[in-house]
């Protein structure tokens, strides 16, 4: 896979990182606290988010995964600054998406964050090939720094993708680096739907975004293509240091990350996470450990299995214990 410096003004990814307008102050470049999205139909309300909490570190790649439901793509679509959630707080690169104007809202869509959706057409338009489906947001942002630079006392943005031939190399660096350098000529009908997103990964990526957000992106694909297409993504992560975020049902996803983040009924469950051991022989061992999210205040979702299993409901015993804390059904289930 080719090495590519993807950030047009020359900054490293750890000097993005420390520049102002970074990550917010302790550090998560996407940060959500308390977040909260109720949509009112007909008079009925449905809690989409329901007081979720997400952090996730500069450079790292996270999967949320969760039922048909449980807030998933709502929780993107904030994200992705399309839609604006009804309490609590997100942060992005240091953009607080809660007190983003029209203006910032655009720029914020245009440099800040990337997006790869499910359908391939609402990545790809079907009348330009690959390579001119790349080119588009690259010359977008340039069109909008020569207005900006033409307005008196404006600085112009990153000028260093100003020329054609620099911003030819940049498309022909991305399709390389995803691999589909040889499709570059075709059209999205002329190519496979794994090409076809990876094709999506490339213009996600044609700003260089701080973050890139996927909504179920291997959804149309077989399971063959959906691993080529998440090992791509994991691989422009590591190429570039971009904060990546996959949205999906699939809970093989998970396999492809370090980190996943279930979410239940609008909120952060567990989480799970993965490192590879060697062992004594020098063997490579992949572990995977389940966690509870304990949220600021001290609160935890029990998994459905315990509360089940033990008919948990209603009210529980708590115990402190010297290394742990005990949970016990309010009557043993033989006085019931
Ligand atoms: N615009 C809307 N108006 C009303 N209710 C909505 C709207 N968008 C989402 N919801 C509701 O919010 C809840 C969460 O929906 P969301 O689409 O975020 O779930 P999801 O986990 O992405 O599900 P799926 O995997 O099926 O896409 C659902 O009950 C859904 O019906």
């Amino acid at each position: 896979m080719t090495v590519l410096d993807l950030d047009d003004d020359g900054a490293t990814d750890a000097s993005r990182r420390g520049a102002p307008g970074g990550p917010g102050q302790d550090g998560g470049e996407i940060l959500c606290r308390d977040l909260v999205r109720i949509f009112a139909t007909d008079g009925v309300e449905v809690q989409a988010l329901q007081g979720l909490n997400l952090r996730v570190e500069p450079g790292e790649i996270v999967a949320v995964v969760g039922a048909s439901g449980s807030g998933k793509s709502t929780l993107l679509t904030i994200l992705s600054g399309l839609d604006t959630p009804t309490g609590g707080t997100a942060t992005v690169a240091g953009t607080d998406l809660l007190a983003m104007g029209p203006k910032e809202r655009v720029a914020y869509q245009r440099h800040t964050v990337g997006f790869v959706w499910q359908q391939t057409s609402r990545n790809l338009l079907p009348y330009l090939t690959a390579r001119e489906n790349v080119l588009l947001p690259l010359e977008l942002a340039a069109g909008s720094r020569r207005t900006r630079a033409r307005r008196p006392g404006v600085a112009p943005m990153r000028p260093a993708l100003a020329t054609r031939s620099d911003r030819a190399r940049r498309v022909d660096d991305l399709l390389d680096l995803l691999e589909v350098g040889h499709v570059a000529g075709r059209r999205p009908a002329e190519m496979s739907g794994g090409q076809q997103q990876r094709v999506a990964i490339a213009v996600a990526m044609a700003n260089s975004p701080r973050v890139l957000l996927a909504d179920e992106p291997t959804g149309e694909l077989d399971e063959a293509t959906s691993v080529e297409v998440l090992e791509a993504m994991r691989g422009v992560n590591r190429e570039t240091g971009v904060t990546t975020l996959v949205v999906t049902h699939d809970p093989t996803v998970s396999e492809h990350v370090a980190r996943t983040v279930q979410i239940r009924d609008g909120r952060t469950s567990t989480e799970t996470l993965r490192r590879t051991e060697t062992d004594e022989h020098g063997r490579a061992r992949h572990v995977s450990e389940e966690f509870a999210v304990l949220d600021r205040v001290g609160r935890l979702q029990l998994p459905e299995e315990f509360l089940t299993s033990l008919d948990l409901k209603d009210r529980v015993r708590l115990a402190l214990e010297p290394d742990h804390v005990g949970v016990w059904p309010h009557e043993p289930k033989e006085d019931r």
